[in-house]
């Protein structure tokens, strides 16, 4: 069997002056090529818990590995390395850089990681093919490919965020209630975009989203109060 994408182990994490942890996790795995759908109440802790998959934030208590790797066992320059290099992040918020053009943010992880700009221009020729090929696949017209983030819609500008996590094809790409600020047509076509491109790129997907009806989109559906025993009875 092949090693899992992400394996956390007797996890604890607090915030900084809170007695009470806000997650306990014993176990919890996902493996290659899963499309996990991750949703509890709100305030229950999915966004931390995104965090502490791509070494965001480290657990007081506990591992979390990605690709056999410990987030903790790593520095700081590194876990930005690893996390660069592998973990590819959709904001609810898109987290564009405004004046840049849409081209050049979904070039940025490969700026900033040289696997990411291998594994794209391996892929596609050039790295900027790659970004082509994603903003494309998530159907971005070519002629808003220059034009600056800030100048396209919101329902645009989620796809160009999306395209900036696929641009080489980082093996885990993490959503954060990406489709909260969709209307019910452009969130089931950016569902469908994101689901079929993740598919191809053979990156494993975790998303979170208080949204039920997107949940049978995605091949396993994950309930974060039931694996975190911190949640004291908190119900899903
Ligand atoms: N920076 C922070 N400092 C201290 N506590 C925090 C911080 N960020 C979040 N928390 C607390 O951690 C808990 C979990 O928050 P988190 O944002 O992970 O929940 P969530 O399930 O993603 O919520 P939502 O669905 O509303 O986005 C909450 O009680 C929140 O108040």
């Amino acid at each position: 069997m092949s090693e899992p994408v992400l394996q956390i182990q007797h996890l604890r994490f607090a915030w900084p002056g809170q007695s009470t942890p806000c997650l306990l996790i014993d176990e919890f795995q996902i493996a290659a090529g899963e499309t996990v759908f991750l949703y509890g109440p709100s305030g229950c802790g999915k966004s931390t818990l995104l965090s502490l998959m791509a070494g965001v934030f480290l657990p007081q208590q506990g591992q979390v590995r990605l690709h056999g790797t410990d987030w903790a066992s790593l520095g700081a320059a590194q876990r930005d390395r690893h996390r660069a290099d592998r973990v590819g992040y959709i904001f609810q918020q898109f987290n564009l850089l405004p004046y840049l053009g849409v081209l050049d943010n979904v070039l940025l992880p490969c700026r900033l990681s040289t696997q990411r700009q291998q594994a794209a221009a391996a892929r596609s020729g050039t790295m900027q093919a790659d970004a082509q090929h994603w903003l494309a696949a998530m159907e971005l017209p070519a002629q808003s490919w220059n034009r600056p983030a800030r100048a396209l819609s919101v329902g645009q500008q989620q796809r160009v965020a999306a395209a900036r996590a696929l641009v080489g094809t980082p093996s885990l790409i993490i959503a954060d209630e990406p489709t909260s600020a969709l209307d019910e047509n452009r969130r089931d076509n950016f569902m469908d975009r994101l689901l079929h491109a993740c598919a191809t790129a053979g990156s494993t997907l975790v998303f979170v989203s208080h949204d039920q009806r997107l949940a049978h989109r995605f091949s396993r559906q994950v309930s974060l109060p039931t694996i975190n025993r911190a949640a004291g009875g908190t119900t899903a």
